[in-house]
Formats: C-alpha cells, structure tokens, sequence
C-alpha cells in the first residue's frame, strides 16, 4: 500500500474535489462515517457514551460527522471543541450547524478540567482535535485535554493521525494522543507508520474515502509499505554456482563475530557461495565457528586488520563475484579505511557497506571529489546504517534525521546514488529514485550485536535467489525481521541474540516460498481496510 506525505494528501484531496467533482462534504462524510464504522467494530454504539473532542480545523469537522453518526446509531454523546466554531469552514461548518440542529449537547471548552466528568463517565473518547493540520508544538488548553484523555484509561479512536503527530515524521510535537485505534483517510501518512506515531496509533485502518485508485496508487507516488515479493523458484538442478557467489570483506582482531554472521547468513538465507576475505591471523578463530564459509586470508596490518597491499588481490577477486559485503568488523584502522575507501570506488560489482565499512566511506564522501567519483561507481552501491551510522553518512545529527527521517534518506539517496536502509523499528529502504519502502517485520529483540551483519548475507542471499539488486535489498530486511519474528516466537525478545537470528532464516526463506501463516500475513498488514 502507498503512503503519501501530507502535501500529497492535499493535493489528492484537492484533486477528488476539483478533476473527479467529489463534493468536500462528500469526502468529510465518508470519512466520518468509516471511523465510526471501526468504532462499531470494536464496540456496541447504542446506549453506549462517547466523549467527542474537535478542533476548529476539518479534522474537527470529521469529528462532528462521527458525532452524528453515533447519535443516528443510539449513542449518547458529549462534544468538545476547543476553540472558536466561528473558525469552521465548508464541509465542517455545515457539519456543525447540522450538529446543532440535531440537538447534540456540544460545548466549548475553555478549561481542560471541564472535560474530566465526561472523561470519567464515558465509554469510549474520540480524538479529533489535530490532524494533518498539526503546524507547531501543541501547549496549553489541547495539551492540558490530551494530557486527560491519555489519562481517562478509555478506548480512544484517533481521527486521521493521533492529535499531535506530525503526519510527515511521526515525531510526537510537544505532547500527543494514545489511540487504541486511528482510522485515516485517503492514505496512510508517513506519520502513521514511522515511530513514535505508529506506536501512538493503535490499530490502524485506512478508508480511501471513494478516492479512486487512480489517486491513491498513483507510480509516481514514492512512498510505500514494502509487500513480501515472491522468490523465484529454485532450480532443481542447481549447482552452488546458481545461487550466487558472494565475497565478504570483512574482520579484523577482536572482531570474529561480525564476519561469520555476515557470510553464514548468506547460507543460511539460500545463497550458494560464500567466501571470506580477512586479515590471516584471525581466519582460524571464524574457521572455528564456520567451516562451511571458503577463507582467503589476506595480509594483515600490525593491528590486526586487513593491509592496504590486499587491494589489487581484492579487486581481482571481486571481479569473479555476483556480489561484495564490506565492512563488517574491519575496525577503525586508519590503513584498512583507506583501502576500503578506494575498493568502494572501484569495484564492480554490487556492493553493500556496513558498520566500520559506513564509517570509511563516511569521511570520503564528506569530500566533493569523493563524492563524484562515489555517485559514478560501476555498480550499485547499498549502504545498511543505523541511525548513528546514518548521522555519519549525512553529517546531520541524529535528531536532525529523527525530525524527518523520509526526506533525508531520499536526499541521501539521490546524493550519493546508493540504495539506503535506515535500520530501526519499521526499517526504511530508500533508492536512488526517490522510491521509499517502510519494512514492517522484525521487533526490538533485533536491536543486538550482531544483527546488522545477519542482514548484509540475508541481502546478499536474496541476489543469489535471483531477485535484481533493487528488490533484493527489500526483500533481504523483510526476511531479516521475520527471521527474528521466528526467533522472538521460539524465545521471547529479551534474551534472543544474532545467533538465533541466523538460526531461523532457513525457516523465513521457507515461509516466503509457501506463504505466510495467516497471523503473520496479519501483523505485517498493518494497515486494515474500511
Ligand atoms: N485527506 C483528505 O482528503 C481529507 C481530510 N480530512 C480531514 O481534514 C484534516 C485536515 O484538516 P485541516 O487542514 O483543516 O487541519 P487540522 O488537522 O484540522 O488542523 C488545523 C487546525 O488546527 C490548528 N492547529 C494547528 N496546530 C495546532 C497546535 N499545535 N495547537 C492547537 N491548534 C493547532 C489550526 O489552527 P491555526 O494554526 O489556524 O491557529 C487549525 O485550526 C485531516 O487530518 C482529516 O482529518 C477529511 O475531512 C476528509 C478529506
Ligand atoms: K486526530
């Protein structure tokens, strides 16, 4: 499903209204009219209270139509608008003369403290104050009423976006709502789906309020939650060469883990040749761990690390792979950054950065020649960072990127012409094109040593399965976090590690091949129909 920021939503709506003569009134009514449609699914409407709170914007006025549909359905209300209702404007000026005429009890609020008895008495509250509207830090009287609703312990539905998203970030501006459930119009909002705001939400449901699919799936909209592709079959008479031939740069002393999750995660993901190259004196310390990996040790610095003089051997080497992983655990060594450096530059085939292989690349393109060379590189380039790593690659800080995490990665991305994945919860993958996916599996029992380098063979793999570079990188964090979904299942969160990560990919790969099981398919749609 497509995402759309909230000029695009504007500009949709602004379209519904003027190319395909929808009425405004139209499009408010169906709005209101799916949220108390998911009301009705999660709880009987008659005889039953709902405290209303609007604001004077139109996501007020969609309140005000949910008002007069839950009276229509014999439910008992009590309406609050914060601010003047001389402030409403079309559809939600006639929304509330109508609501006035019906005789529905609606009050203006002035002090937050007179919202506490219906608080306190009613079923159910319903959160129309802010929607994509939402233009500067909520204070005062809307901050002191979200402070009560959060309080008040009530199933709360959150019209549109939880009151005090921002529906472009998902950044909580000053205070906000926590709904139990949100129903959003026309599309989702990035804000709906990156954290804090996702987890704000709730339950999410998305009604495209009769836009036709001509807006709301428009190609040139770039946003979008990444759907599982289909993995093309495998050949029963392949050999190892079929599935990929794949060279990790990787390792240094102290740093065994890093290169034996990364290449045995090739493996265990379905990829057929995995090859090793780190510095010799650590090769027997992984050789014991991972004797299915082929090692080429390379000579090594005085501090462990991979030499500069191993460059024309990698490079060699490198021409005879589908694929290149540089990066994990090569340390901070000043010689071995320069020589990932330059292999970054000159290698070409496609190649995936990560951890101190970010960081090397990292200080070259802080430089404008670098940066030209880079962008020309003779093959896609894919960079795995978290957000720190990220705040390197762009020279931003973290809360910079934080404050608008889909702009700047596509920035990023056209920047330096790579594929970028933002790591986190809801991992972000952004192309070059402007394209961004949000990934929707994995859980915070990831967040642990080791997991970044499961994903760069898991990415790997997927181009040995025979998906092209683009969908690979996608499809490789998807079967990332379901691999650790399958591990979380197995052992809870707390305790799981990069090993039991690994562990279950052959079973991810599996469930992508047969499909999903039904309650898996349900947690990664995260976005319900209405
Ligand atoms: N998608 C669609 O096609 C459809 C969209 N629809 C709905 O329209 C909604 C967008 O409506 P919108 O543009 O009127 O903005 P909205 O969210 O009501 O907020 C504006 C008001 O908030 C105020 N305000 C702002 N920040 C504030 C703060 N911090 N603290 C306090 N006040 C603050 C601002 O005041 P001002 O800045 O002018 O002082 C203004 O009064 C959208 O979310 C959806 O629900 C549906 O009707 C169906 C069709
Ligand atoms: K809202």
């Amino acid at each position: 499903m497509k995402v759309s920021t909230v000029a695009e939503m504007r500009a949709m709506d602004r379209a519904a209204i003027e190319e395909y003569g929808i009425p405004e009134l139209l499009l408010m009514e169906n709005a209101g009219l799916a949220a108390c449609q998911v009301i009705e699914r999660r709880m009987e409407i008659a005889g039953h209270t709902f405290a209303i709170f609007c604001g004077v914007g139109n996501n007020g006025g969609d309140g005000l139509v949910v008002a007069r549909q839950l009276h229509a359905r014999g439910g008992r209300l009590h309406v609050f608008i914060l601010g003047d209702p001389d402030r409403y404007q079309g559809a939600a000026a006639v929304n509330y003369q109508a609501a006035r005429r019906l005789g529905l009890e609606v009050v203006r609020l002035e002090q937050a403290d007179g919202a506490v008895p219906a608080l306190a008495t009613c079923d159910a509250v319903v959160d129309a104050l802010l929607g994509t509207g939402l233009t500067r830090d909520v204070t005062g009287l809307y901050a002191a009423v979200i402070a009560h609703i959060n309080a008040s312990g009530k199933p709360v539905f959150s019209i549109d976006i939880p009151s005090g998203v921002n529906g472009d970030t998902g950044q909580v501006m000053g205070v906000a709502v926590q709904a139990t459930a949100t129903i959003t119009f026309g599309l989702p909002k990035v804000g709906n789906l990156l954290y804090p705001g996702y987890g704000l939400g709730g339950e999410l449901w998305v009604s495209h309020i009769s836009f036709p699919p001509a807006l709301y799936d428009r190609a040139e909209l770039p946003i979008a939650i990444h759907t599982p592709l289909s993995l093309p079959p495998r050949p029963p008479d392949g050999h190892k060469g079929t599935f990929g031939q794949a060279l990790f740069i990787a390792g240094a002393a102290n740093y065994y883990g890093a290169p034996y999750y990364a290449a045995a995660s090739f493996l265990r993901a379905g990829g057929g040749y995995a090859r090793l190259a780190a510095p010799a004196p650590v090769v027997p310390h992984i050789a014991a761990v991972g004797n299915e990996i082929v090692f080429l040790p390379q000579a090594a610095t005085d501090a462990g690390s991979l030499a500069y003089g191993n460059k024309e051997e990698l490079l060699e080497l490198c021409g005879r792979m589908d694929f290149v992983v540089m990066g994990p655990g090569l340390s901070l060594h000043e010689e071995t950054q320069q020589l990932v450096r330059e292999l970054a530059l000159a290698i070409d085939r496609p190649l995936l950065l990560d951890g101190d292989g970010i960081t090397a690349v990292a200080h070259g393109l802080a430089d404008e020649g670098y940066r030209v060379a880079f962008r020309q590189a003779p093959a896609p380039r894919i960079f795995t960072p978290h957000l720190g790593e990220m705040a390197r690659l762009t020279g931003l800080s973290t809360a910079q990127l934080l404050a608008d995490r889909i702009q700047r990665l596509q920035h990023a991305c056209a920047d330096f012409n790579a594929i970028i994945v933002l790591k986190g919860a809801h991992s972000l993958v952004g192309y070059p094109d402007g394209r961004v996916f949000i990934n929707t599996s994995g859980n915070s029992g990831m967040a642990t040593a080791g997991s970044g380098d499961v994903l760069t063979g898991t990415i790997a793999a997927m181009t040995g399965l025979g998906l092209p570079v683009d969908e690979a990188v996608r499809q490789g964090v998807f079967v990332h976090g379901l691999a650790g979904d399958l591990a979380a299942q197995a052992m809870g969160e707390d305790g799981m590690t990069a090993r039991d990560v690994l562990a279950h990919l052959p079973q991810a790969v599996r469930l992508c091949r047969q499909g999903l099981p039904p309650e898996l398919q349900h947690r990664y749609n995260v976005v319900r129909r209405v």
